[in-house]
């Protein structure tokens, strides 16, 4: 629950905390401001003595503090947060500025000076505002402090070193946390206890109503909290007809934005609620499918390709590079920023490793077909998600089975996607069992023989034929790596439905029945059942339907592809591993590779009985 409403004004904003410390973090979450916490690497160094009197010291640590946080931020990414916070709290007695201690005996010589006497504590505090103007960081400080003020009984030598060897006095202003141990020490605390904690939030919820709601611009009203504190000047913060006032110059908090709107309908009943939570990660969700359609778009003008031969460039030059507007491009491209795809320096655009490695065309691990196969068919697919939710799995596409041989550029493209999910994955689903024992293998719809290149490289005994459609086998040429053709590995055309299989020890099925309705699954199961010897085996990887909720969410994507397809079903891994045994394999062992993405089963055929 916001301390509503002055906390509810920094709802909609981009928050930033900018201090390691545990206790803010806690104090100003619990209050129910929703930030952000990068800590600030501002060296606590000032030199007190220039300062007229302590509380400025931490005043001006504070400011110093949350600006190298804005400017660091600002230098990443050229978006400055909209608030940044900082703090410092520092401890006083007989004029002496006390921070953290830097060593036990530090500590103890702390702890000795506060021993039996009354001190200070002071917290400076700074919110600064931030915007971008002309390209520059622009930022609005306000700053204030509060003193409490502290006395400890009078403790003896023994007492203060067991507290010291509890560790609690290390990262603490003065040598002591009032919150814990420390509190046994204390006498009495005259003043807001949260402030000697390191953050006075009755203070910084008054800053806040000087800043939003500034005099003059607002009735005094009564209204109702229902879980507010005796924080008396909230309780005039309404949003009435043309108050309000957002020093940040924002949209959202400001009198038309979000809040205010909120509000107004509130007060008619007499009450001023808070708007709920922000709800980012929804918005998130809902925004998905941008972030999805940028990546698309910038991978099929070839975006990354450009870069990866040459960078950093501007944004115009990349338009003339992929023959686009300029104004469509440099949105593209700070989209592709904003994604993690992209950096943005001084000289331009350049791509991260993982668009090099994955979204470029060339790559031995280039996912580029994949995505481009997304663009072009499964989003299609994706805008009858609702049809098949009604209607059920196959629904969607109206029994309209697409044939990858109807052009060769389908046919080439479906090959890139699968040839480039299977490199990544071929490694991984070869060594998930030791298959050394076989000596022969026949991976059925084998494709570009990804899979069976890693099995013939891990298995040096091994000899692999790839089994696929003679229009599929038609293309492998341009999928071979570099050097000399492994002798090992043949390619032999034919359906597996109708051809004879050809003879192998081990029968390898990746990504191939999820396509194919039961009666077809069960057809041939039976029918390499029938080809393989006893003590030979079959190893199947599939995407699985989970029925574990913890599941769901990685298996999300797959889950709803295996629904909107046009054909075949989703099944679980027990499903997978009954289809085995009902067609003759035994002592089904099962794995995982990718990261729980597919599901592998290794079966061996049993003598018929
Ligand atoms: C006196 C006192 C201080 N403190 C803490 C609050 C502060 O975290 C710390 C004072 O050090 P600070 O330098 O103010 O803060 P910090 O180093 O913890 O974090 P950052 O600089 O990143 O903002 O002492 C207590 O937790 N309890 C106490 O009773």
């Amino acid at each position: 629950m916001a301390l509503s409403p002055v906390i509810g004004k920094l709802l909609h904003k981009r928050v930033v905390l900018a201090s390691a410390s545990p206790r803010r973090r806690e104090i100003l979450s619990q209050a129910g401001l929703r930030f952000e916490v990068v800590p600030s690497r501002f060296k606590e160094t000032l030199d007190k003595a220039s300062f007229p009197a302590p509380y400025a010291y931490a005043m001006e640590t504070a400011k110093q503090k949350a600006l190298e946080v804005a400017a660091r931020m600002y230098q990443k990414d050229l978006r400055a947060p909209d608030v940044v916070i900082g703090a410092d709290t520092i401890v006083t007695v007989g004029g002496l500025i006390l921070e953290k201690p830097v060593d036990k005996q530090d500590a103890y010589r702390m702890l000795s000076m506060l021993n039996g006497k009354e001190h200070s504590v002071f917290t400076g505090v700074a919110i600064i505002h931030c915007c971008s103007k002309g390209g520059q960081l622009d930022t609005d400080v306000c700053q204030f402090h509060e003193e409490t003020t502290v006395r400890f009984s009078r403790l003896s030598e023994e007492l203060l070193w067991e507290y010291i060897d509890s560790g609690e006095p290390m990262d603490k202003a003065g040598g002591y946390g009032i919150q814990a141990l420390g509190g046994m020490l204390v006498e009495y605390v005259h003043g807001d206890f949260l402030n000697v904690v390191g953050f006075p939030l009755n203070h910084f919820c008054k800053k806040l109503v000087e800043l939003y709601y500034p005099p003059g611009r607002h009735d005094v009203r009564r209204v109702k909290h229902d879980s507010i504190p005796a924080v008396d000047t909230f309780e005039d913060l309404s949003d009435v007809e043309g108050g309000g006032s957002d020093p940040a110059g924002g949209i959202e908090g400001g009198p038309g934005g979000q809040a205010a709107a909120g509000t107004r309908g509130a007060e008619a009943n007499g009450a001023v609620e808070s708007p709920p939570p922000f709800p980012a990660d929804l918005l998130g969700l809902i925004d998905g499918f941008k972030a999805s359609k940028a990546l698309f778009t910038a991978c099929k003008l070839k975006v990354f390709d450009v870069l990866k031969d040459e960078a950093p460039l501007k944004a115009a030059e990349v338009a003339g590079r992929i023959d686009a507007s300029v104004c469509g491009t440099g949105r593209l491209l700070d989209a592709c920023v904003a994604l993690g795809l992209l950096e943005k320096t001084d000289g331009g655009y350049r791509n991260t490793e993982v668009a090099s490695r994955h979204l470029a065309s060339d790559g031995e691990y280039s996912l580029h077909g994949l995505v481009t196969r997304h663009d072009d068919h499964t989003w299609e697919l994706f805008t009858r998600l609702e049809v098949a939710v009604r209607q059920g799995p196959n629904a969607a596409a109206g029994g309209k089975v697409e044939d990858p041989a109807q052009s060769q550029q389908t046919m080439l493209q479906f090959m890139r996607a699968m040839h480039g999910l299977s490199k990544l994955t071929a490694r991984r689903v070869a060594t998930a069992f030791d298959l050394s024992r076989f000596t022969s293998a026949c991976d059925l719809g084998g494709c570009t023989g990804a899979l069976a290149h890693e099995l013939a490289h891990e298995y040096p005994r091994m000899r692999v034929t790839v089994f696929d459609l003679p229009d599929v086998l038609e293309h492998v040429a341009c999928f071979q790596p570099g050097g000399r053709p492994s002798e090992r590995i043949s390619f032999v055309p034919g359906d597996f439905f109708k051809d004879s299989l050809p003879e192998a020890e081990l029968y390898v099925l990746s990504r191939i029945l999820h396509d194919w309705p039961d009666d077809q699954v069960h057809a041939l199961l039976g029918r390499l059942s029938g080809r393989c010897k006893p003590g030979g085996g079959v190893l199947v990887a599939e995407e699985t339907v989970d029925e574990d909720p913890a599941a769901a969410r990685s298996n999300l994507a797959a889950a709803l592809s295996l629904l909107v397809r046009p054909r075949g079903r989703g099944r679980s891994g027990a499903e997978y591993r009954d289809l085995l045994e009902q067609h003759g394999f035994r002592d089904v062992q099962v794995a995982a590779a990718a990261g729980g993405a597919l599901h592998l089963l290794l079966g061996t055929r049993a003598s018929p009985p």
